[in-house]
């Protein structure tokens, strides 16, 4: 087998095949397989050896719709129950050594009744991984991950990640659990939004206590209270109401005020948040604004996408940006992802770039 293998939210597997082709296809010649509600998608490449060329060369962080990038060796099927494990071994036998082991069900409600088969398959697996020399002995961070994709009992498919250029998070879903006193489940988005986009050594100086931050269509508060509970001052503008308890803190600020049209008076914002439901030209062409403007330093928003088109029309519309950015002469960086907790939209994070030390 010769092929990526990228896990999506089931029932985007269209635009994440439009998105592999397009970005793929330049690199090396192939196709994308895409069955619907499946959660996964292959490129097959034309050329052998390519897909473990593709997984080091294309930038995971620039695809959208992918949760997890896998170089595929093989794909097992009709395996024999007694002895599943050495068919694996046998089958990873090309495998460069590997610092982490994923046993993985895919994100489909089939695939969560498996999560306890993978669970405890991955006991003896790590173990004979380790005896051939495929698996160090202790975890790794800086050396492949073995991911093995378990669709049923008897098929499976193994290939490896890169680290630095692959989800740490096991089936590329960071774990999160709702806090009792969150307004709002939206408040899990931002919080995803948070470890996606801001490595971990730079979350406390990026992400902390003292920082001014601006929420456009704020009620009733998910996304404030991320930035609340992160010692924030915030100004949350919806002309909704606010949930009681944020307010209490006395680290919000409510105005009762059109998104568009509010400039905030204080210049010295460091986050700008928005979650409005709008056409999303409309939003990222405000994104842009705020940037030009000066007004934040870094910004995470939605783009609410339509039911069709909706790889090309987050194209569309990021375009729109960075040409209104790099004709105000903003230099930025800009990384667009479908969280697990997006649906029909997706996450944006633009960035000033930030001066360099000389
Ligand atoms: C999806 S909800 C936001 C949920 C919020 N992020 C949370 O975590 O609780 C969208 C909000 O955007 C607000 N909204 C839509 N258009 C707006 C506008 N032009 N100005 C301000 N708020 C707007 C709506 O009133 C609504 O409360």
């Amino acid at each position: 087998m010769n092929a990526l293998l990228l896990y999506c939210r089931p029932g985007f597997e269209k635009e994440c095949a439009a998105e592999i082709t397009q970005r793929a296809m330049s690199v090396s010649a192939g196709y994308a397989e895409a069955k619907p509600n499946t959660g996964y998608v292959l490129y097959r490449c034309f050329t052998e050896g390519d897909a473990e060329y593709l997984v080091r060369r294309l930038q995971f962080w620039r695809l959208i719709f992918a949760r997890q990038m896998i170089a595929c060796v093989a794909h097992l099927q009709d395996m024999s129950v007694e002895d599943r494990i050495s068919e694996v071994v046998a089958a990873a036998s090309e495998f460069p050594l590997c610092g982490e082991l994923m046993v993985e069900p895919v994100d489909t409600n089939e695939g969560k009744e498996l999560s306890k088969f993978c669970r405890k398959f991955s006991v003896p697996l790590r173990q004979a991984l380790r005896k051939h020399r495929k698996l160090t002995d202790k975890p790794k961070a800086d050396k492949p991950v073995f991911h093995l994709c378990v669709l049923d009992g008897a098929e499976m498919m193994l290939g490896y990640s890169i680290p630095g250029n692959n989800s740490r998070f096991e089936m590329g879903i960071p774990r999160l659990r709702l806090a009792k006193d969150a307004p709002s489940r939206s408040a899990l988005k931002l919080e995803e939004a948070f470890m996606t986009f801001v490595p971990p050594e730079e979350m406390e100086k990026r992400v902390t206590s003292g920082m001014n931050a601006v929420d456009l269509g704020a009620s009733p508060g998910g996304w404030t209270y991320q930035l609340v509970r992160r010692g924030m001052m915030v100004s949350a503008v919806d002309n909704g109401p606010m949930d009681e308890g944020l307010m209490e803190t006395g680290q919000v600020k409510h105005f009762m005020a059109d998104g568009f049209g509010f400039e905030p008076k204080r210049k010295n914002i460091t986050w700008l948040v928005c979650d409005m439901v709008e056409k999303p030209g409309r939003i990222a062409r405000l994104m842009g604004q705020w940037l030009a403007n000066r007004w934040c330093e870094e910004a995470i928003f939605n783009l609410k996408l339509p039911m069709k088109q909706r790889f090309s029309e987050a194209e569309r519309c990021l375009e729109l940006m960075k040409q209104f950015l790099r004709d105000e002469g903003v230099r930025y960086q800009v990384t667009a992802k479908h969280l697990y907790h997006d649906r029909e939209e997706i996450t944006v994070h633009l960035r000033r770039e930030p001066r360099r030390d000389r």
